[in-house]
């Protein structure tokens, strides 16, 4: 993530996806074990034709890739700068930025105008969104007043999780069987078993028991990348384990490389390591979360398309009385953002206090006001109700 100037605003802006080319870092550790999957050519992966050695240029880019470490959770007030003008111009950017996506608090009227006589279905993030950050993921709880605001909304319009975590993990930290859960960024993803269509026909799509006692369609498109996934999650915890505050987080279909409680003297040694690492899997990618490194199977899959194929299993694809609306704080929502903007249908909206590049078209500051966005969403829907 960089800091850029943007139409006057400071906004920060999320890098691509940090491919091998552009982290190619010379090596000076070997990989647990050579890799040993093999793939063949499925419908959803794609192979890089080769994989880059490394270069003078990418040493350099070792440099960018630790500036966009630092920069990936940035704090509302620079907290770690701590210049008060520093925070002057935060607040001010902060208002600029504002302007271009209103806060869906304030454009709750125009929201709702626009929602009158459709179907509204929710997606919600879980990290940064129903729940706030905290140094610890294993601590990331959502609040009471949060899960009630999340299950009264469910109510009312269909809700699907859609996050970066396991589904089992985000299932058991929110508990509520009135919602759908996608994991793993969109690749874990259940459906009703009601409406299903040809993608579940796919061998990517399986049946089994769910927690929720019922049956539905599991759509898993990286399966068959599993065995590579643990194979690469065990020599991430071997090669990281003396990097105190490290922490890798198992994901099922992608893996968490986490840095947040690291002294940042060590991020150019966990850049390395994982880098070394990954350098041999090509198979996978790397991208920046919120003081995290993500790594997950190169596939043409993510929250955008898991956006898409809930709403064909839910029977909302393509109708305009549908408007869906996606709420979430990372970059991988952003995929998810610009789907609803290319279809013209549905809203993004951002949970940011900083001023970041997005494909948002609203935004609002952090959980406590998405909670008070979803009781707004419920309170409108009962005087509808009462309308009628
Ligand atoms: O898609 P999400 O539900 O937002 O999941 C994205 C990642 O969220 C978690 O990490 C982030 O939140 C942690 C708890 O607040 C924080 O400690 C960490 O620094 C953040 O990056 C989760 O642990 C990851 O596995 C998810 O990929």
């Amino acid at each position: 993530m960089d800091l850029k100037q943007n139409n006057n605003t400071a906004v920060l802006v999320d890098q691509a996806p940090v491919s091998k080319s552009r982290l190619a870092i010379s090596s000076s550790l070997p990989a647990c074990s050579p890799p040993s999957a093999t793939f063949s050519s499925g419908l959803y992966l794609t192979i890089p034709k080769k994989i880059p050695t490394p270069s003078k240029f990418d040493e350099i880019n070792l440099g960018v890739f630790v500036d966009a470490m630092k920069s990936s959770s940035p704090r509302k007030n620079h907290e770690d700068i701590n210049f008060e003008d520093a925070s002057k111009d935060t607040n001010s950017a902060y208002r600029t930025w504002v302007k271009k996506y209103p806060s869906a608090l304030t454009s709750f009227e125009q929201i709702t105008n626009y929602a009158k006589g459709k179907k509204v279905a929710l997606f919600l993030d879980y990290d940064g969104t129903l729940s706030p950050i905290v140094d610890n993921p294993d601590n990331a709880f959502m609040s009471s007043a949060m899960r009630s605001a999340v299950k009264d909304v469910a109510k009312f319009f269909p809700a699907a999780i859609i996050s970066g975590r396991s589904r089992d993990k985000v299932y058991e930290l929110i508990g509520l069987k009135e919602l759908f859960y996608a994991g793993s960024h969109g690749m874990d993803l259940a459906c009703p078993v009601k409406n299903s269509n040809s993608l579940f026909s796919h061998h990517s799509c399986i049946r089994r028991n769910y927690k929720q006692g019922k049956e539905p369609n599991l759509f898993q498109p990286a399966s068959k990348f599993l065995p590579i996934i643990n194979e690469v999650f065990k020599c991430l915890i071997d090669k990281t384990k003396d990097i105190k505050g490290s922490k890798v987080e198992n994901n099922k279909f992608c893996l968490s490389v986490h840095y947040r409680l690291v002294d940042e003297k060590n991020w150019t040694v966990i850049a390395q390591r994982v880098h070394d690492i990954l350098k041999n899997y090509p198979h996978l990618q790397l991208t920046h979360g919120r003081k995290v490194l993500e790594i997950r199977p190169i596939i043409d899959w993510n929250k955008g398309k898991a956006v898409n194929l809930l709403l064909e299993c839910l029977g909302l694809n393509g109708r305009d009385d549908v408007l869906p609306i996606y709420i979430g704080d990372d970059r991988t929502d952003e995929d998810a953002f610009k789907v609803l903007r290319e279809l013209n249908r549905g809203y993004g909206i951002l949970v940011s206090s900083v001023p970041k590049e997005t494909e948002a078209h609203y935004s609002l500051k952090d959980p406590s006001e998405v909670m008070v966005f979803l009781r707004s969403l419920v309170r409108w829907k009962n005087s509808q109700i009462a309308l009628d």
